[in-house]
């Protein structure tokens, strides 16, 4: 696996794949990587010849600074969990491959953003659309691997490369999850022991809750129940639990069309968010 730390190597790399016809897949990550990551990478092994893992923690996608600082910086833990799964490059580039001196172009994408964790994250996914045109214009990919634990984010990913007519096509991937149910993401390990064992209720309460709503029970008086249990599990705070759209994200108050559950609570001082298809 070659460690790439440059947009101009990255790009000779691409270009000797492409003239021999080769199929290419990157997963863009933030690194501390878990079986979350792998399972994208494995997609992406299915759907093309050659895989590029990128870690670059992105500063513009940070609305709280001290989330920033804390966030675990892991690279040569995550070199050694990727080597025995072919990846061929890993590109963990340099703050100014991605920002360069005078870099001044914000990508937004709306409507989709600007509601769950865009309202709660402000200027989240504008960090996020950025940092993810650029990774897809500096790779070229052909496919990108992306997973449904950030669902929202998903949606968009998969918006900005249809309207900017990129050509690299977004794959969803099942979120995966510990024993319990939690869904792994890289800010549990700033979970203490005691919070640890009170995090499975947040997906439990939704499963739950989903149950009841789709035995016909009225969806607001569910979800507002099953906000009210998370909190009395021990969560501090649930800033959202709501029923959208699974394609739009609108809100919906009934099953006709498929939906999703879509949660974010506070444990302690880690955010965690979910979502489960209903
Ligand atoms: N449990 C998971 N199952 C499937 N995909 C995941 C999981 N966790 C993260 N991913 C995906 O991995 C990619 C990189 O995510 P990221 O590096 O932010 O990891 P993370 O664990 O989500 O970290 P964070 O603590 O920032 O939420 C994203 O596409 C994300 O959706
Ligand atoms: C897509 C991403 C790598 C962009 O920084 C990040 O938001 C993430 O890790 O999900
Ligand atoms: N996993 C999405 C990136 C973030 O939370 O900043």
């Amino acid at each position: 696996m070659k460690i790439i730390r440059s947009k101009d190597a990255l790009r000779t790399l691409r270009r000797s794949w492409i003239f021999n016809g080769e199929r290419v897949a990157v997963v863009p990550t933030m690194g501390a990587l878990h079986a979350g990551h792998l399972s994208l990478v494995e997609e992406a092994k299915k759907q093309a010849d050659r895989v590029i893992v990128t870690i670059f923690v992105n500063p513009k996608q940070f609305n709280n600074p001290g989330d920033l600082d804390n966030y675990p910086r892991t690279e040569e833990d995550d070199a050694e969990k990727l080597a025995p799964y072919g990846v061929d490059a890993l590109y963990a580039p340099t703050p100014d491959q991605i920002y360069p001196e005078g870099f001044a172009t914000n990508v937004r994408v709306s409507g989709l953003t600007e509601d769950l964790e865009g309202a709660h994250r402000p200027g989240h996914f504008d960090g996020v659309a950025t940092v993810v045109s650029k990774l897809f214009l500096q790779s070229r990919a052909d496919v990108a691997c992306f997973g449904e634990k950030d669902y929202q984010q998903m949606l968009l990913v998969r918006r900005l490369s249809k309207d900017l007519d990129i050509e690299t096509e977004v794959i969803g991937c099942p979120t995966v999850r510990e024993e319990d149910g939690l869904a792994m993401s890289s800010r549990n390990v700033r979970l203490t022991p005691e919070e640890r064992a009170i995090a499975p209720a947040l997906k439990a309460e939704m499963d739950r809750a989903a149950d009841a709503i789709r035995r016909g029970a009225e969806p607001r008086v569910v979800l507002d129940s099953a906000k009210a249990q998370i909190e009395r599990a021990g969560y501090d705070a649930v800033e959202y639990l709501e029923m959208r759209d699974a394609e739009t994200l609108a809100p919906v108050k009934d099953l006709t069309r498929p939906a999703r559950l879509l949660a974010a609570a506070m444990l302690g001082d880690v955010r965690l968010i979910d979502n489960i298809a209903i």
